[in-house]
């Protein structure tokens, strides 16, 4: 068997039947994992463009394969969806998963979790070597001391607003917050349609960040593709998730490069 296309490492339910086998390589690598410890340095989640590839559309069959690919086509970090099929009806991936994949790429790791009491598993997901831990208000007893702890694990701690989540679920938090992530999908799946109306939820979110004068990423994540990242990009976006449309473009490293060049484009005209 050849060497694997970018295609190959699509999710079955994409590439349906065709048997690929993973490199001998990509599963002889040892298990490692990065311990981060102590106070988060002041670290920068997105004050500039970034391009997030989120690894849910992937063949997980194949995904030391797949995350070193996205991380070789440049992207600047990995998304993990992390899913508990509760909080979401999708069930995804843990922090053992993350872990495994975490030797076969050099960029950073953020973990977005969609599973009730996330926090009882913060520090599985900074042992796993994610940078960035985001989490959902709605899922969290006391969003307040949670983000707190994420911190004093030495991770950045973001916040994601699903499309119902007003924008002022942050800003009792801000002090606490190194990225905010207004959702423009509802949370659960890969491919949903772009929701044009969560701009204006950006545009607001922008503001506050802006006013509050702190070093606060905006992300956006869900349907972020060549048509749609302009537009986040404008209302004030500076880090983009993109999953399903990076697989559709003739390559994964010029997929990024054209998501990269779109919005620093539109930011640019802001
Ligand atoms: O996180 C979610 C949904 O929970 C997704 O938005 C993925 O993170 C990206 O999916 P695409 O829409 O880019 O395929």
């Amino acid at each position: 068997m050849g060497q694997l296309g970018d295609l190959d490492l699509l999710h079955a339910a994409t590439v349906a039947g065709r048997p690929v086998r993973s490199p001998a390589s990509a599963r002889s690598r040892p298990h490692a994992s990065r311990l981060l410890r102590g106070p988060a340095p002041a670290r920068r989640f997105g004050v500039a463009v970034r391009i997030v590839p989120s690894v849910l559309p992937v063949d997980f069959a194949h995904l030391g394969e797949a995350v070193a690919r996205l991380d070789a086509a440049g992207a600047d970090r990995l998304q993990w969806d992390a899913m508990d099929g509760q909080f979401v009806p999708n069930l995804t991936f843990g922090p053992d998963v993350i872990a495994a994949a975490r030797p076969h790429a050099g960029c950073g790791f953020e973990a977005h979790l969609m599973c009730e009491r996330p926090e009882e598993l913060f520090e599985r997901y900074v042992d796993a070597g994610c940078e960035l831990i985001i989490v959902h208000p709605e899922s969290l007893r006391q969003p307040h001391a949670a983000l707190r702890q994420i911190r004093e694990l030495g991770a950045g701690a973001g916040l994601a607003l699903s499309p119902g989540t007003p924008v002022a679920f942050a800003e009792p938090v801000l002090d606490l917050l190194d990225l905010v992530l207004v959702m423009t999908v509802n949370p659960g799946f890969g491919g949903q349609p772009y929701l044009v109306s969560m701009e204006a939820k950006v545009a607001r979110t922008r503001e506050l960040i802006d006013g509050s004068g702190r070093e606060i990423a905006l992300e956006v994540d869900g349907g972020i593709g060549p048509d749609t990242i302009a537009g986040a990009a404008a209302a004030g976006a500076d880090v983009f998730v993109a999953g399903t449309s990076l697989w559709r473009a003739a390559s994964l490293a010029e997929g990024i490069e054209d998501l990269r060049a779109r919005a620093e484009a539109a930011r640019t005209a802001r």
